[in-house]
């Protein structure tokens, strides 16, 4: 079965990201062991992941293994240790990294229909995911793969979830590391989230692609109040008020009036 990978030919290479609860690495699968096995990516928890049950990792696997689009990481098979207890996701390697490492690097190479290009093709990997009744609730620039100069994919889904057939919304009972500056008010009020709350997150996203994902304009320090830490009380606050993250400079109108759109709250409770 090729999707079963060997722990004895998993050579760890280097370090792609981490969670609160889990990591990313670089890996190289030589079962050969000629050094010219193929190279991977491969997400487990981590040691002292307590609060992330295996049974998240579990379900991220599943979730995975039913998806095939052009905009959407590739699974490629599990790594089992110790019996079963410890799983591990193995993935297609990407070389480029996120939308978060290309970008600010490759920023005078990136002109705006480029951008919108990779814009066009989140919206095209979410609308397959949500076709398949599933919420990303995690879509931001640090979890968008880039292919090539022409391609990007989503990846990173730890934290979505499959609505129910009767039901158009999904209501999560345990919230962790949760994106907090990517979530609709919705999300953030009623720990409800719809097909919709992703077209905040893409709000968001979209944000960070026109930014060219700088740290100088990442969404945490912008939403925050001048005065002191933002508080989910103060953000909720900030939401409610209407107020929004700033539009980037130089954003065309029609950027802007998309960027509003993802940006409008529909307030759930009349629509459920
Ligand atoms: N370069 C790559 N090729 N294939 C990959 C698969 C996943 C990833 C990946 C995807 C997402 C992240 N984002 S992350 O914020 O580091 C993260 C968030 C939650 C949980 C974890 Cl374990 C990591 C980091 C790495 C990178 C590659």
């Amino acid at each position: 079965d090729p999707t079963v990978f060997d722990t004895r030919f998993l050579r760890k290479i280097d370090n792609l990201g981490e969670g609160h609860f889990g990591k990313v690495e670089l890996c190289q699968y030589d079962p050969h062991g000629d050094g010219r096995g193929e190279l991977v990516a491969v997400k487990s928890l981590k040691p002292n992941s307590k609060g992330q049950l295996p049974c998240h990792l579990r379900r991220e696997i599943d979730t995975m293994r039913e998806l095939y689009h052009h905009n959407i990481v590739k699974y490629k098979g599990v790594c089992s240790e110790e019996g079963g207890r410890t799983t591990k996701l193995i993935m297609e390697y990407l070389p480029a990294g996120s939308l978060k490492d290309y970008l600010p690097k490759r920023k005078h190479q990136t002109d705006l229909k480029r951008l919108l290009n990779y814009a066009l093709q989140i919206c095209q990997g979410m609308d397959y995911l949500g076709s398949q009744r599933f919420i990303h609730r995690d879509l931001a620039a640090r979890n968008v793969l880039v292919e090539n100069e022409s391609t990007v994919k989503i990846a990173d889904f730890g934290l979505t979830k499959s609505m129910k057939e009767d039901k158009s919304y999904y209501t999560v009972k345990e919230d962790t590391e949760s994106p907090v500056f990517w979530y609709a008010p919705e999300c953030l009020v009623g720990s409800k989230f719809y097909p919709a709350s992703d077209v905040w997150s893409f709000g968001v996203t979209l944000y960070e692609l026109m930014t060219y994902c700088e740290s100088s304009s990442s969404p945490e320090p912008l939403l925050s109040p001048s005065e002191g830490k933002m508080t989910l009380t103060r953000l909720v606050e900030f939401l409610i008020d209407g107020k929004r993250l700033p539009c980037p400079p130089r954003c065309p109108d029609t950027v802007r009036e998309l960027r509003e759109r993802c940006f409008c709250w529909l307030d759930q409770s009349k629509s459920t």
